[in-house]
């Protein structure tokens, strides 16, 4: 089984560190979404993972090798790291078949990578004419060429309408699914809840966080539940009593913390209590993933 190992990383651009002592795995058969804010240093650990940047210290392993010790990388390691290159001028499917030649693979292996990311009809359409999610099913296209056990998308959903959101959404999970690592960055927390297995935040090119997705989702997940019942006030005390912490909330609501909607609604049945609403609140992944991050945004607004 094929994984990225990632030890010590340290990338300097002069006096900048912007990525600072990274380590972490990514694991086969999985998702593992990166995260972080923009500027966190996550393209410039993909650049390093796939050589197109050199680390100032630390190191990569594909499977256990340097990628440049690989002999032929496209059949290792996968990545899309900007849909845009893609020369706009030259057919997709001539694209593609340069590219196999290029690297000692198969023609058929273009069919087929056209097949999976669904854009056989526009083979012999130029690039330049394609939208954005056609570009990214492209050089999603082109990734997938050397069918690596190693892929890596860089913010692949960035500017896509819902249905490419979901298709590559779906695809990553395909790709998880056979058994291939699948490295994801973006700097959405929501859009990785969907997507990820496991995650990885850094933030000022440091690691924060190194976690499976439902560990995250449950220290983070721990909400309120909001009640709804004629006499808030003394239901309050109630729970109070019972080890709650109350709240006030929306048109005479009572935000509750502390106990689970499942307790309160006992607490409730066992003083004859009515309630016309009970409802759990998870807190917004986009909040766990600030409150995570707060410290190593780049640039705060004044009101952060
Ligand atoms: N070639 C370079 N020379 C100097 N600084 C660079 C270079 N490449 C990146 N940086 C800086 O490194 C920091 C991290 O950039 P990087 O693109 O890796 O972040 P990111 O997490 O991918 O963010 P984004 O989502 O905005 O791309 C930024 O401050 C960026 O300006």
């Amino acid at each position: 089984m094929t994984r990225i190992e990632i030890r010590g990383l340290t990338k300097r651009y002069g006096a900048d560190t912007v990525v600072d002592d990274v380590s972490f795995t990514v694991e086969p058969g999985q998702v593992t979404g990166f995260l972080g804010p923009n500027g966190a240093g996550k393209s410039t650990t993909m650049r390093m993972i796939i050589g197109l940047a050199a680390p100032t210290r630390g190191s990569v392993t594909i499977g256990g090798r340097r990628y440049r010790d690989l002999p032929v990388p496209l059949t290792e390691v996968g990545a899309l790291l900007d849909a845009g290159a893609v020369h706009g001028g030259r057919k997709a499917y001539d694209h593609l078949l340069a590219l196999a030649a290029g690297n000692g693979l198969p023609s058929r292996r273009v069919d087929e990578v056209l097949a999976r990311a669904g854009i056989e009809g526009v083979a012999g359409k130029r690039a330049r004419g394609f939208s954005l999610g056609m570009r990214q099913r492209l050089g999603i296209a082109a990734a997938l060429l050397g069918d690596p056990r190693v892929l890596i998308f860089d913010e692949p959903v960035n500017g896509l309408d819902p249905e490419g959101i979901r298709w590559v959404r779906d695809f990553m999970r395909s790709l998880a699914r056979e058994g291939r690592a699948v490295l994801v960055s973006s700097h959405l927390m929501a859009e990785m809840a969907q997507t990820a297995d496991h995650l990885v935040v850094i933030g000022r090119g440091r690691l924060i966080a190194d976690t499976g997705m439902s560990a995250f989702l449950r220290a983070n997940g721990e909400g309120t539940v909001l009640v709804r019942t004629p006499d808030p006030g003394s239901f309050a005390v109630r729970l109070t009593a019972a080890g709650a912490t109350v709240r006030e909330g929306p048109e005479a609501s009572l935000v509750v913390s502390g106990m689970t909607g499942e307790e309160i609604g006992r607490l409730a049945a066992y003083h004859g209590v009515v309630l016309s609403e009970l409802t759990p609140q998870r807190p917004s992944l986009e909040d766990a993933f600030m409150e995570l991050t707060k410290d190593s945004v780049e640039y705060q607004g004044a009101s952060a």
